[in-house]
């Protein structure tokens, strides 16, 4: 079984999961049938698709005309129909055991032997469902996030009997539709992204219970001070109070009081109006940054840790799926194990071991892989070694960067920022690591670099504002030395804008030497509207660039301009089509691969040290190097090759 012979997918209920799942697939090139029961459910849930797609299309954020994509999926009740001639089957129908045993015994008699049957459930196990049918090799779980058109993430997940190769295949078609997938190789409860997000719901909850904490000051704490995207009990209201406490009786745990009064009083969350906050009669989740002041984090991070090393520990799951599981499935700011190694997991066992003795209550007690880990001397990254292993940064290192995916091709440096969930904004430790990167990266055998933002949105939609709550003016003085390091780099840097590039992002497009954006681009500095002003140059550089008239109106009004004003205004290179991107980037790679080093590099210095220098001054330091250059050997070849009429081959020497 491989992705290679994935044509065409059937998606078995029509509903919210069901109709985005076939959404994506169809936007990917893929044809799709969608099944329901009733004519109904299947026309709402195509009705949905078309109205998705064409609020796309209105933000140009598809490649195709929505209508293109609308002819690629089909619609049926009759299920024999549906999956008779499809490659992979996803059944999204409701999270009933039994109903599910009957739509994949049916599978088994209308699908062709070889198709790939997939499940979307999120709670339910992946070997209880294929008891349905003799051939439980071949049944995989594909959980999707809700909205699936929004959220990158899909486990991918072993029942007992799945085989390699279907998980594989399952694997690849995930990344053939532009989502990440991630390998969940045992079938526990919760899988990776729902293990971990119990106990950040669950423990504040015993916390308040206990009367160890408010609701307000939990909340106000993870989101301020650790960075969470939502409180817990924000979040809990949201999913809905019941849910989660359905999901606790299931698994036989025991229910904070707290929740289980929310439930009996019928106070569900959002849904209902009221749960932790009100919303009917107040304002929903009002905590304030300054509320968290007292409530223990660590003992609500420790408990998720205890969850991430009995997820590794059991091989369900390595340390770097579970990280890209929590970020893009839940929005945390990093991976949860690469935050366990941040605080030490000499610290989270010691937490935990505490707690386990003052309460005795086992939902403390340590997972024998976090005590091993502590054993073993891997007590995280100053160790040099925790869930992950931390090797030396310096040169030639590529591969150390959590936020950053850096390699060398044929000369150039490609770097991408790699935080897609938050629209690749710079965060701290994302600034870092471009400070590490451009300032320790062998450039020997370099021509050139380029920068790009990961996902189909941005190139990088700022500063990260989740961050700014737990900010020390100290610390939010000290954004520019990334900027700064790449804006003096050796070599040139193309900055290639394709979405976003909006605050500190417009700063680092502005600190590279080129830029290159996709029409569809926007480019702006609305630092104004959070009360702030640009921070990593943009006040200077965009005045150099721009002119007083152009940057004040972009600093002022904090408005967005197109790619294709910018390039007007001589912010960008060129505003191109999405189809002639790659081409244009590469015609500018290719003369700056081929041209001389040194050259460059002197070019560079001169012209980006001159500018502010008097005339005179200027012109120096151009002769200066002028003057260096024209005793190199590339200098040599450049004039030879001039006489011979060939190409140039410089060598930087
Ligand atoms: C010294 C420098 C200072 C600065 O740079 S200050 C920051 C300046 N930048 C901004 O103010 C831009 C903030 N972002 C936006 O205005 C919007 O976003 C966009 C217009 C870029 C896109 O809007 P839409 O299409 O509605 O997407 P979405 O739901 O707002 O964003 C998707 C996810 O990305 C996160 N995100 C976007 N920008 C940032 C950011 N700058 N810092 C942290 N997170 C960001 C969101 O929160 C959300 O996440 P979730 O899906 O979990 O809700």
């Amino acid at each position: 079984m491989s992705d290679d012979t994935i044509d065409r997918v059937a998606v078995l209920g029509a509903g919210n999961m069901g109709h985005g799942i076939a959404e994506v697939t169809a936007m990917a090139g893929y044809d799709v049938v969608l099944r329901d029961i009733e004519p109904e459910y299947v026309e709402d849930g195509y009705e949905s698709i078309r109205w998705s797609l064409e609020k796309l299309e209105e933000k140009d954020r598809l490649d195709e005309p929505a209508d293109a994509i609308l002819e690629r999926i089909e619609t049926t009740t009759d299920l024999e129909a549906a999956v008779a001639d499809a490659d992979l089957v996803i059944e999204a129908a409701p999270e009933n055991l039994e109903l599910k045993h009957d739509i994949f015994a049916d599978l088994e008699r209308y699908a062709d032997e070889d198709t790939l049957l997939a499940t979307n459930t999120s709670s339910l196990p992946i070997t209880d469902i294929a008891e349905a049918v003799d051939t439980p090799e071949r049944v995989l779980g594909l959980h999707f996030f809700n909205p699936p058109v929004k959220m990158d993430l899909v486990e991918v997940i072993y029942g007992r009997e799945t085989s390699d190769g279907a998980a594989e295949a399952g694997h690849d078609w995930v990344e053939s539709i532009g989502k990440t997938p991630i390998y969940v190789r045992k079938d526990v409860r919760g899988f990776v992204v729902n293990t971990i997000v119990g106990p950040f719901v669950g423990e504040p909850a015993w916390m308040v219970s206990a009367g160890d904490a408010e609701i307000r000051q939990a909340d106000a704490a993870m989101v301020h001070e650790r960075g969470y995207p939502m409180g817990p009990f924000e979040l809990a209201d949201l999913t809905g109070i019941d849910v989660g406490y359905h999901v606790r009786k299931e698994a036989g745990d025991d229910v904070p009081p707290i929740t289980a009064e929310k439930v009996q009083a019928e106070e569900l969350g959002k849904k209902t109006g009221k749960g932790f906050y009100d919303y009917e009669g107040g304002d929903g989740p009002d905590y304030e940054p300054g509320q968290g002041e007292g409530f223990d984090t660590l003992q609500v991070e420790a408990r998720m840790i205890n969850r991430a090393a009995y997820l590794v520990g059991e091989d369900v799951a390595t340390p770097e799926a579970i990280d890209i599981g929590v970020r893009l499935g839940l929005g945390f700011p990093e991976g949860i194990c690469r935050r366990a190694d941040r605080i030490g997991l000499d610290r989270v066992l010691e937490t935990l071991e505490t707690k386990l003795e003052e309460t005795g209550d086992d939902r403390f007690e340590p997972h024998p892989y976090l005590r091993e880990l502590v054993a073993q001397g891997k007590t995280g990254e100053e160790a040099g070694a925790g869930f992950h292993e931390y090797g030396d940064t310096d040169a030639g290192d590529l591969d150390s960067y959590r936020y950053l995916d850096a390699e060398i091709e044929d000369g150039v440096l490609e770097v991408e920022l790699d935080r897609p969930e938050r629209m690749n904004a710079l965060s701290a430790d994302l600034l870092g690591e471009i400070d590490d990167l451009f300032s320790t990266v062998d450039t020997d055998e370099l021509r050139c670099a380029t920068i790009e933002g990961a996902g189909d949105r941005a190139f990088s939609a700022g500063a990260d504002i989740g961050g700014f709550g737990s900010l020390e003016p100290t610390d939010a003085m000290d954004v520019t030395p990334a900027f700064e390091t790449v804006n003096e780099f050796p070599r040139p840097v193309i900055a290639k804008v394709d979405g976003y590039c909006l605050g500190a992002g417009l700063e680092l497009a502005l600190a590279c030497d080129l830029r290159i954006a996709t029409k569809r681009s926007s480019f702006g500095a609305p630092e104004i509207g959070l009360g702030l002003i640009p921070g990593g140059g943009g006040t200077q550089r965009l005045m150099r660039v721009l002119g007083e008239t152009r940057a004040k109106e972009l600093v002022f009004r904090g408005n967005h301009i197109d790619a294709e004003r910018a390039a007007d205004w001589g912010l960008a290179n060129r505003a191109v089509g999405r189809d002639e991107f790659d081409e244009t980037v590469e015609a500018f790679v290719d003369d700056l691969r081929e041209g001389p080093p040194l050259g460059l590099e002197v070019a560079k210095k001169v012209m980006n040290r001159g500018e502010d220098a008097s005339l005179e001054a200027a012109l120096a330091m151009e002769s200066q190097g002028f003057g260096l250059l024209i005793g190199t050997d590339d200098v040599r070849e450049g004039t030879a090759a001039f006489a011979e009429d060939r190409e140039p081959e410089f060598e930087g020497r």
